[in-house]
């Protein structure tokens, strides 16, 4: 496996060996202890697994949860997503500062976005299933939610006009989250 570094130091694309053959392909999508030794994260436990499936022009995000903080593990294993980290931890020499990547069918990336972070994707095919894994529960009463447009950070999505949930329409500036703090 091959892990790349991103402008937001703990933030890391994950490239898994692939074994293809005449078949089809294998991977390890995951696996305890390499992960452990490749982030670098000697105490990673994972509690939950999550799958969505979106229709192109979705975005999903971009989320945290104030208490019980989740890394998440993402990866596309239909389709194709532009999927963005952003560093909200206050006291981060990368605070504000954003990461995005496609994840695919195709490229079998992954993203680990560490707790604390904003996460969101958006769809870039007719349709996307995104599996990710969670080191937290879902935590609703804490959650929060980053608007995916903030003029303050500047995302560079490959979509003008997303689909949103109505939760996500309504979601804060970082302005407007630092001050709620
Ligand atoms: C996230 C989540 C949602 N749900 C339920 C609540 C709701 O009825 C339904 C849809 O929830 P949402 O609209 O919050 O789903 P979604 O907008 O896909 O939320 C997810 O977005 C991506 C970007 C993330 O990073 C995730 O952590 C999560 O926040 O699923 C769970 O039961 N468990 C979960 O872990």
């Amino acid at each position: 496996m091959n892990i790349t570094d991103t402008a937001i130091a703990d933030v890391k694309i994950i490239h898994p060996r692939v074994f293809a053959d005449a078949r089809g392909f294998l991977l390890e999508s995951f696996s305890l202890q390499r992960y452990r030794q490749a982030l670098g994260l000697p105490e990673l436990v994972f509690v939950q697994d999550n799958h969505s499936r979106s229709h192109q022009g979705v975005l999903r995000g971009l989320h945290f949860q104030r208490h019980q903080p989740q890394g998440k593990l993402v990866q596309c294993v239909r389709g194709a997503v532009f999927d963005v980290a952003v560093d909200i931890r206050p006291h981060s020499p990368s605070y504000g500062q954003w990461v995005g990547t496609v994840l695919s069918e195709d490229n079998q990336a992954q993203m680990w976005i560490p707790p604390g972070l904003a996460h969101g994707f958006a769809v870039l095919s007719s349709v996307a299933d995104c599996l990710y894994k969670c080191t937290d529960y879902y935590h609703p009463q804490s959650e929060d939610c980053l608007i995916w447009n903030d003029p303050a950070i500047g995302i560079n999505w490959p979509l003008t006009r997303p689909q949103l949930s109505a939760k996500d329409a309504q979601g804060k500036t970082l302005a407007a989250l630092a001050a709620a703090q």
